[in-house]
């Protein structure tokens, strides 16, 4: 504290410890409110919306900003202050102000950003909160590591910058943290999405980070853990743990293991794909996602698992097969998948309530809710072993019910305990003989009381007698005004109210004092044996965290079987070949978002490398191109995460990439319509495919004019087919010229969509039929849309022309088309409707003109005809 300020002691203590936060807004415990002063005042104010006022700090600083809120709102405010972005240092009284000699020593006792919170309110039940790290080395490698503080989760990975992005939108932390002098690199390679915060250089260092994670996990190397040669995740990871310190986060007991995601183990969908097929959102509040749909899960832990599994999907074929076999397994058996939801569903949050624990903000309640989860896990664990399920019975084995703890939270604490110890009543009667002496004296002093109130009204006369309570002088006597005058002189008179008088006597000053004396106690061994009870829960936190990602597991695993019976999926074959074939197969989730009375078309699916390895699939607008790509992708996907598929059958080659591209215009809500994203997001297909690879395209090229768009399309098929790993792809088109890659190419085979034009309406049939479709769909379309006649035929006439130029060369001039022959004789030639509809024509440039802007055209012409 720095000598001869003119601050009150209170600001010095103030000024101190804001010195070491100076990018937090600083929460200051004065009593029972926690205050805020000068700049982190004014934010907080507007933040919360509280009163902003002024504050006298000693003569030199004259007055500064002030504005507070009580202590047991905390909880309220502060997750508005983080959810707002702000990072919050909580200062609290260190010791008892009563106790205090001078001022009362305060110190910052848990700092709150977006990344390490622990609070509820911060947290989405069924979504992780991560904090990254991220560490670039000079060469193209990323460590990142990914910590959730409030499940105890912990990865470590590294890899290129494309993985280390992949990483980042998949698992989508709250806050990332890295070097310092890497910010500008950081927002070119990662954008500038991220909640960030940057560190000294001598943090990521790897001795460092190996020295932090060893005293951390108490090891003597990482070699258990498999990351030793994971450099750059190490120092990652080391920078996540020293961060928590840093920001008084000591109590990390439940951060019990560190798993290394490897990106060979998992299925690779790059971002454009997970967005492109809706995984985890729509971009709309009404439409479904994937896993929406899939969802069905019956606890948060089961929730945050299969998120992440939908992300990174497996591909070690026996892992799969686990699952599969599991989920039929809890198909057949549905009383076993019943019950099993039943109870995980009754565990409640274990791995949220077990990181309370170390740091010992776990309250009675949730102890008790941790208690009654063991004997659920315990049940659990009994139906899992006599499953006839290999797998089951492995998971049922990992169980480890923690009878003796367990035991002892049913013997120690109520059954329906109070959520905060001080208030009392949360520890047993029988297990201290001296707080069942304590309560008995509360108890029994209370009696007496209310005996001294019996024998005065009996010897005194005054029928009205009654013994209350204040804050100011106890327990006292009252008396009403028409009794007064047969009060005892030895009555202390210490109150006047209208129409009644209170007194004391010495013998009830001495009762009061041994009840106060007794309730004050209570308290005291109440929290004391408490405290010694989570001292010992946490030596269980290990086992029982381990519990909570059993449960998780079971959980996906019935939420699987029920889908699979409630919306008839099937079980897919999985195979180490390279051909796909699906039977009778849907998209999952357009057929849950049908209307009633609707249904969806079922399709059968066959991309086979040595035959049919690239399908070029034409059709009308709205017949269901995309929706055939995508299910195929999602079907693949589903299969890879252990789940059952809308198919009637489905062989599903062991799949490591699955790419989708959707063409340009198609993203135009995404802000990103530019051609160049659009050949960007192909050109990293091109680079990444393998023989097991799944690429759809969905109308690609057609951000460009339609002859650019032709011949790149072509050649990117071209070069599929000819890139000698031969991936499986679906191509979706409108131009049908593409058709002709059939006839040149021997695995290239086309395929179209049904429909039927039935007078002036389509019918979608729905159905995918061998063969390309040589339809114009935009005219037909201004068909559909009322066109007159005349106009149509001309459309016709002129892509006619169009067609036979394309055919000699490809470089049409519209200038040279021969003059329409004039068929639209309603018209004047030298009209002025005439005039204009023929400067639009001429000034359209049909090289460079998009499938949709010729419709615009045509309704621009259509409405010159008005
Ligand atoms: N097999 C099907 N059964 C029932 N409805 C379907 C089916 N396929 C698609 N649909 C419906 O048709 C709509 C349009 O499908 P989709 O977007 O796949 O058409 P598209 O051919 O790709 O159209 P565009 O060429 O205009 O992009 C879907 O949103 C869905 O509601």
């Amino acid at each position: 504290m720095a000598k001869g300020s003119d601050d009150t002691p209170l600001m010095q203590q103030h000024k101190a410890i804001k010195q070491k936060y100076p990018d937090a807004i600083l929460l200051f415990r004065v009593g029972d409110f926690y205050e805020t002063f000068g700049a982190d005042a004014i934010t907080t104010s507007q933040v919360l919306g509280i009163t902003l006022t002024k504050r006298n700090n000693g003569a030199a600083s004259g007055a500064s900003e002030l504005a507070g809120f009580p202590h047991h709102a905390l909880d309220t405010y502060l997750h508005k202050l983080v959810k707002a972005g702000y990072r919050v240092a909580v200062c609290d009284q260190l010791e008892d102000p009563k106790a205090a000699k001078g001022i009362v020593k305060r110190g910052v006792t848990e700092m709150v950003t977006p990344g390490i919170a622990t609070n509820e309110k911060l947290l989405e039940h069924n979504s992780n909160n991560f904090l990254a790290g991220i560490h670039f080395s000079s060469e193209d490698v990323y460590g990142l590591a990914f910590l959730d503080i409030s499940t105890g989760e912990f990865f470590v990975a590294e890899g290129n910058q494309e993985y280390a992005d992949k990483l980042l939108q998949t698992l989508k932390p709250a806050e990332v943290i890295y070097q310092r002098n890497n910010q500008k690199t950081f927002k070119e390679k990662f954008g500038t999405k991220f909640y960030t915060y940057t560190l000294d250089a001598w943090i990521f260092d790897e001795a460092f980070a190996t020295d932090n994670l060893l005293k951390h996990f108490q090891t003597h190397s990482l070699k258990g853990f498999g990351i030793e040669n994971l450099h750059c995740g190490v120092i990652a990871a080391g920078a996540v743990l020293h961060y928590l310190k840093e920001t008084e986060h000591p109590n990390l007991q439940h951060i019990t293991n560190i798993q290394r995601l490897e990106k060979e183990d998992y299925l690779w969908m790059d971002r454009f794909t997970i967005r492109n097929l809706e995984l985890l959102n729509t971009g709309s509040d009404d439409q479904l996602s994937l896993l929406k749909v899939l969802d069905n899960t019956v606890s948060p832990m089961g929730a945050r698992l299969l998120k992440r599994w939908l992300l990174l999907p497996l591909k070690d074929i026996n892992k799969i097969n686990e699952r599969l076999n599991a989920v039929e397994y809890l198909i057949l058996q549905t009383d076993v998948r019943k019950q099993l939801q039943q109870l995980i569903k009754q565990c409640g949050d274990i791995e949220r309530l077990v990181s309370r624990i170390p740091g010992k903000k776990i309250n009675p309640r949730d102890v008790m809710h941790l208690a009654k989860g063991l004997h659920h896990a315990e049940q659990i664990k009994k139906i899992c072993s006599n499953a006839n399920n290999e797998y089951l019975k492995r998971l049922g084995a990992a169980i480890n019910p923690c009878n003796y703890i367990a035991e002892k939270i049913f013997d120690e604490i109520t059954e329906t305990p109070p959520v905060a110890v001080n208030k009392g009543g949360a520890i047993k009667n029988g297990v201290s003989k001296e707080l069942d002496e304590l309560r008995n004296i509360a108890s029994g002093g209370k009696q007496y009381l209310i005996n001294i109130q019996q024998r005065e009204t009996e010897e005194t006369g005054i029928t009205s007698l009654k013994i209350g309570f204040n804050n100011v002088f106890g327990y006292y006597l009252e008396v009403t005004n028409s009794h007064k005058n047969k009060v005892p002189v030895s009555w202390i008179r210490k109150q006047t109210l209208a129409n009644a008088e209170r007194y004391i006597t010495p013998e009830l000053k001495e009762y009061e004092e041994k009840i106060t004396g007794a309730e004050d106690k209570i308290l005291q061994l109440e929290t004391l044996l408490y405290d010694k009870l989570i001292t010992e829960l946490q030596d269980f936190i290990a086992p029982i965290q381990n519990n909570g990602s059993v449960l998780a597991v079971l959980d996906c695993l019935c939420c699987f079987a029920q889908n699979a019976i409630q919306y008839n999926y099937k079980k897919p074959q999985l195979h180490e070949g390279f051909e796909l074939e699906l039977k009778a197969s849907r998209h999952p989730v357009i057929e849950r978002n049908l209307s009633a009375g609707e249904q969806y078309i079922s399709n059968d699916i066959l991309l086979d490398p040595s035959s049919q390895q690239i399908i070029i699939l034409t059709g009308p607008n709205m017949s269901g191109k995309s929706a055939l790509l995508r299910q195929t992708a999602l079907i693949t996907l589903l299969a890879h995460i252990g789940s059952f598929v809308p198919a009637d059958e489905a062989k599903i080659p062991l799949t490591d990439k699955i790419f989708t591209r959707v063409g340009a215009s198609d993203n135009l809500s995404g802000g990103e319509s530019t051609f160049m994203v659009e050949m960007n997001e192909t050109a990293s297909i091109i680079n990444n495919i393998s023989q097991r690879s799944l690429i759809l395209l969905d109308e690609i090229g057609r951000g460009t004019s339609t002859y650019d768009g032709i011949s790149i399309a072509w050649s990117i098929a071209e070069f599929l087919h000819n890139s000698g790993c031969a991936p499986k792809t679906l191509f979706a088109t409108h131009y049908h010229e593409l058709n002709e890659l059939e006839v040149k190419f021997s695995r290239i085979k086309n395929y179209h969509i049904t429909n039927k034009e039935v007078g002036n309406r389509i019918i979608f049939l729905r159905k995918l039929a061998p063969g390309g479709s040589t339809h114009s769909f935009g005219i037909h379309v201004a068909k559909m849309a009322g066109m007159p006649p005349q106009l149509i035929d001309r459309a016709n006439d002129v892509l006619k022309q169009l067609e036979t130029k394309q055919e000699g060369s490809h470089n049409i001039n519209t200038k040279k088309i021969t003059a329409p022959q004039m068929q639209l004789s309603i018209f004047d030639e030298h009209s002025t409707t005439f005039a204009a509809i023929r400067e639009l024509l001429e000034n359209i440039d049909i090289n460079r003109l998009t499938p949709v802007e010729a419709l615009m055209k045509l309704n621009e012409i259509k409405g010159l005809l008005k």
